[in-house]
């Protein structure tokens, strides 16, 4: 049986700077399934946000090209009162920022009723009441009823946050993007926050994107990983192969950048470089070979694709095959009594 919720499909969204479109998604290909966190990592501009608008339909100018399946619709050639339909009911969004998500002028039940009307629309005035304080219970809002009245600058970040996903999960959408949803908090309401995007997983039957760059975040929530950089996937797993046999220099260099927890004597190795800026994005061989200048050219494919190496793991480019850390081989060759 098919278990796919949302398909992409060599997508590619491009952004007009000057007189060019750049794309910063770049032929991507994606399954979502339901009940699974498929989370999406990678540095900032590696074009996770414009992947997860692009789904959204919420990119004002971007070209879109490609296909996004949800729901037997293409999302990516959707008329946009049929897309402004399927949003808020079927799919929704939590956004990185919840005081920019939020508007200063409405009480918080205004703003989830304005969701809730979306799909019920003659639902009564106290039965529209009754849900929103539903809703902030089952974020774990303490006093529901007094946050009903309350304007977002009264609240406190965390507390927006489960306000943002209250008005996500209003509709009890099928597929839920999570954008860097705890980036603005801070550590402890962070993981109350990721505590409750687990428990909706279990009680929605719902697809979830999870966006982040955090690779801790990444090890407890997801399913499956995506990383992308400069605006391709470059390798795809389930959560236990990525971290236990992460083949991509980039994925092993993001794991490779996490701290030892036991305290031990290994230097954190710090990718060198950037993302690029998208219009001065290389476009063709491999994206990465410029951040690891000590690996040969000649291991580089002239058009790096993705590769199964085993079954649901994917990798872009050959030259996985002949990565190595300097810091590594250095200490290797040191044990070897090679100066
Ligand atoms: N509206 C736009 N116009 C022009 N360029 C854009 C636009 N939106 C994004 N970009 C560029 O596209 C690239 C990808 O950006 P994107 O925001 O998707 O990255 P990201 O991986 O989500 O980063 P972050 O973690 O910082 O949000 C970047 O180079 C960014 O500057």
């Amino acid at each position: 049986m098919n278990n796919a919720l949302l398909e992409i499909k060599n997508l590619k969204t491009s952004f007009r700077i000057r007189d060019d479109y750049y794309a910063a998604v770049d032929d991507v290909s994606l399954t979502v399934n339901k009940n699974e966190v498929l989370a999406i990592v990678g540095e900032s501009g590696s074009g996770k946000s414009a992947l997860a608008f692009s789904v959204m339909g919420l990119h004002n100018r971007a070209k879109i090209e490609g296909n996004i399946y949800f729901k037997d619709h293409d999302l990516a050639n959707l008329p946009a009162n049929k897309l402004n339909k399927l949003r808020g009911d079927d799919m929704a969004m939590i956004f990185q920022d919840p005081l920019t998500a939020l508007n200063p002028l409405m009480t918080i039940e205004e703003q989830i009723a304005e969701t809730l009307l979306l799909h019920h629309k003659n639902l009564s005035k106290k039965k529209r009441r009754e849900k929103v304080i539903d809703l902030l219970n089952q974020v774990g809002i303490p006093r529901p009823e007094h946050t009903c009245d309350q304007f977002p600058h009264e609240l406190s970040g965390g507390m927006r946050q489960r306000v943002i996903i209250a008005i996500a999960i209003a509709n009890d959408p099928e597929l839920l993007i999570a954008d860097e949803p705890t980036t603005a908090l801070d550590v402890t309401i962070q993981a109350q926050i990721l505590d409750l995007i687990n428990d909706l997983k279990e009680n929605m039957n719902a697809g979830i994107v999870l966006i982040t760059h955090d690779l801790g975040v990444v090890a407890e929530m997801a399913d499956r990983v995506a990383v992308m950089y400069a605006g391709q996937i470059v390798e795809i797993a389930d959560v236990h192969t990525l971290f236990a046999n992460p083949r991509h220099p980039y994925t092993r260099s993001l794991l490779h950048a996490i701290p030892n927890i036991d305290g031990g004597n290994d230097k954190l190795h710090v990718i060198q470089g950037i993302v690029p800026p998208l219009h001065k994005l290389p476009r063709e061989g491999c994206r990465f070979a410029a951040r690891i200048p000590w690996i040969d050219t000649s291991a580089h494919e002239t058009n790096p694709e993705l590769h199964e190496i085993k079954p649901g793991h994917f990798v872009r480019c050959t030259c996985h095959n002949q990565f190595y850390f300097p810091d590594e081989k250095k200490k290797e060759e040191q044990a070897d009594g090679i100066s």
